[in-house]
Parts: C-alpha cells; structure tokens; sequence
C-alpha cells in the first residue's frame, strides 16, 4: 500500500492517491471527513483554519460504498484559493505574483534551503509546498487507513502530553483504553487528558501568543490491538518501530520520536526496563508492564503500541527573528500576516493518522489482502494460531 500526495497551500486543491487497499473495503467519505475536521480543531491555531472546511471529494476507486482494489484518488478543496488565483495558478498575473514575491526566508522553515536547493528567487515557490497544508492530506490517508484498522479489531488513540514547560507526566495511562484516551482527549480544547495541565497550557499559548511567540510540545499515540509480529527482525527497513518513527518525523516540524519510556530507558538499568513476559488462559502471552510500548525486535509484542513525537514551536513569528533578505543580503526583522502560534492539538490528530496509515501497511504486508474479507480471516486465523503458541 501507498500513496502520493500533491498540491499547494494557496493552489485549488490537495490531490492524493492511494494505491493497494483490500477491494470490498466499506469506505466511509463521513469518517473520513470526520478526522479532516478533528485536524482544524485545537486551541492556538490561527485564522486559515477558519476559512477552510476540508472534506474530501472522491474522485475513484469507490463504488457502492466499497473500494473496488483501484487506487483510491481524493481532493482536498482549499477555500482560500479563492484569494490566490492571480498568484498561485499555473499561468499567473505577474504584476500581483511579483507582490507577493517572498525574498525573505523565516528562521526554522523550509524557504532558504528549498530556495537555494531549486533555484528559486521566490521563496513562495518553496513555502507553499512544505507548508503543513499538506497534513490534511495526510490525514485523510489514514483515515482511510483506519476503515482497514478498524475490521481488524485494532484502535488509534491520540493526545498531547507537552506544551512548552507543562506537562502530563504525573498521568498513569497503563488503565486507559484507546477508546477513553480518545473519548478524553475529544473534549479537551488542547487535546489534554489531565484538567489541570489543560489550563496551564491553555494560559502558555495565550501567553505565547500575546507575545508574538510560539510554543511545541510533545504528543502521544496509543494502537490497540494489534497483533503480535507486525514488522520483522530480520531487514533494517522493515522494523516496524523505526518506520513508526520515520512516520512521525516526516510531520512538519517534528523534531524526534520514542518508542514506549523512548529516552528514558538510556537513565534506567535493564530490570527496570524490559517488560517481563507472562502467560494466562485469559491472555495467552503477555507482558507484565509495557516500558518498551509494543516492540521488540522491531515486531509488535501484542501490547498496545506507544509513539511519542516532539513538535518544535511554529516558526512563524509575530515578534520576528533575525534574517536575511535574499534580494539584498540585507539583515532584516519581517513582520508577518497570519500563522498558528501553537498547533500541537492539530498535530496530534495527524500523528495519529501517521501511525495508522503505517500500521494498516504493515497488515497488509503481513497478511492475505486482495480483499477485506480475505484480510479478516487470514488475521484471525493467525491471531488463533498465536493463541496456541
Ligand atoms: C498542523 C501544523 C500546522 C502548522 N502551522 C504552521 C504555521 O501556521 N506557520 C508556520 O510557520 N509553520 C507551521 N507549521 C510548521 C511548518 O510547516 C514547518 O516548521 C516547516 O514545514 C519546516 O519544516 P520542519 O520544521 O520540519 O523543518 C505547522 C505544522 C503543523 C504540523
Ligand atoms: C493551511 C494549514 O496550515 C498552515 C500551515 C502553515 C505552514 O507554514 O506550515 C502556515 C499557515 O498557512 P497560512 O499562511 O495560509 O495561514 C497555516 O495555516 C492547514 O493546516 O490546513
């Protein structure tokens, strides 16, 4: 399974297509567009996300409500085209493109380094493309990777764990459902389980936003469900923990991933580390505590999985850095029109989306999937096999 993505922020539309999904998959455009609407929501965003309405359109591969084992295409409308016709078009007004020229590269985004890279005096060419408009499409992805998830029994929860210096650290999560993780975190304007740290984070972005500053912060993934032996040992590029964290590393602006305590296990000694294997008639093989979130050996244990990922803050400023005028080599200290000033509760439904798309890949691989129904009974035969291990 794969899929490419295409389209500016400013441009019509965000173009995708997903290729290699189970045929008769029930595809539902309303899920699908459910996860589009979580991805805008979250406190500290800014006024883009009151214009656009993302939904997807779906243009093939579905028919009857199911997947017909075509590629899946989908577009993206963005509204604020509208606005940027005469700029963004493939044949633009050249008088109001050389306007909105950009010959200022911000600190901590792509534009000096694309432009240099593709030889562009207008870094618009650059920032449009690595904007995270982009994670729209992302997520429509997974959320089509989910409907796959979802038949088999295996559930994608998210939330934020950090924004800037508050934490959720104190939260002992080893009791929590996926389902209560997500129901939780749903009501939360920051995406936050802990009503305290919720407040606190809400005061920092409003803070950091006053101030013409941004913040990051840390959010946390949780996959229930998921069978034992997903990824392998035996190949680099199939251990599936560092495709999880390739997955969220590629988000724009996050800085790094962990896999269950991640960083921590470097301060801890070994027994206090590694989760001591148990077996139950009830539960078969199973961990006794879950420090390694769901792998070893780059495979699923059969615990729940848990990625973490860093977001840096937004590099947009209000209050801007020092920089350098591409057209003068001149320093100077840009002000700016519009940015988010914190968008980790967003991020945090893209990373789930990530790691959906990822885990439903490495199903696919594992198992029989010409079809949905040839999906399903080949996992449960094989999560019936593992039973009697
Ligand atoms: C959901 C989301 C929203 C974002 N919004 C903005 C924004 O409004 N302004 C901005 O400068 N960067 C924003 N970013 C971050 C930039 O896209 C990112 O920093 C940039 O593409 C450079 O990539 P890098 O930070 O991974 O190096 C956002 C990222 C995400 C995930
Ligand atoms: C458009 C989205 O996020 C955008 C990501 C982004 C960036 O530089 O990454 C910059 C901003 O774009 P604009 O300058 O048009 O307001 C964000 O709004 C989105 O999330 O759908």
């Amino acid at each position: 399974m794969r899929y490419l993505t295409a389209g500016e922020s400013h441009g019509p539309q965000l173009t995708l297509i997903v290729e290699g999904l189970p045929s008769q998959l029930p595809f539902s455009k309303e899920k699908v567009d459910a996860q589009l609407a979580r991805r805008q929501k979250g406190y500290g965003r800014g006024r883009r996300m009151q214009i656009e309405s993302d939904q997807i359109q779906v243009l093939s591969g579905i028919r009857f409500g199911k997947t017909t084992g075509a590629p899946v295409a989908l577009a993206i409308e963005n509204k604020d085209w509208a606005k940027w016709q005469d700029v963004m078009s493939p044949d633009p007004d050249a008088s109001k493109a050389e306007k909105r020229r950009v010959s200022r590269p911000r600190p901590g985004h792509a534009d000096l380094n694309g432009a240099v890279k593709y030889g562009h005096r207008d870094m618009r060419d650059v920032l449009e493309r690595s904007s995270a408009r982009e994670t729209a499409a992302r997520v429509a992805v997974g959320a089509i990777a989910r409907q796959v998830l979802e038949l088999c029994g295996i559930k994608v929860a998210g939330h934020v764990v950090q924004i800037g210096s508050v934490n959720t650290e104190r939260l002992d999560l080893t009791c929590w459902s996926a389902e209560e993780i997500a129901e939780k975190s749903e009501s939360s304007p920051v995406r936050c389980l802990d009503p305290d740290a919720e407040q606190e984070m809400i005061r920092l972005i409003d803070e950091a936003k006053q101030e013409g500053d941004s913040l990051g912060g840390v959010v946390e993934v949780i996959v229930e469900g998921v069978p034992v032996g997903l990824g392998s040992h035996v190949h680099w590029d199939r251990k599936l923990d560092a495709r999880l964290v390739q997955a969220i590393v590629s988000i724009n602006a996050f800085k790094g991933a962990e896999i269950g305590i991640g960083f921590e296990a470097g301060k801890r000694k070994g027994s206090q580390v590694h989760d001591e294997i148990l077996w139950s008639e009830e539960k078969g093989y199973h961990r006794a505590t879950n420090r390694l979130g769901g792998f070893e050996g780059g495979m699923t244990n059969g615990e729940a999985i848990v990625v973490r990922g860093v977001m840096k803050p937004i590099p947009t400023l209000y209050k801007p850095l020092n920089s350098v005028d591409i057209d003068t080599r001149e320093p100077f200290q840009a002000s700016i029109e519009r940015s988010d000033s914190c968008a980790v509760p967003a991020a945090s439904v893209v990373a789930e989306n990530v790691v959906a798309w990822e885990i439903a890949r490495a199903l696919l691989e594992k198992f029989s999937s010409d079809t949905a129904d040839e999906l399903v009974q080949d996992v449960n035969r094989y999560r019936q096999r593992v039973r009697e291990f």
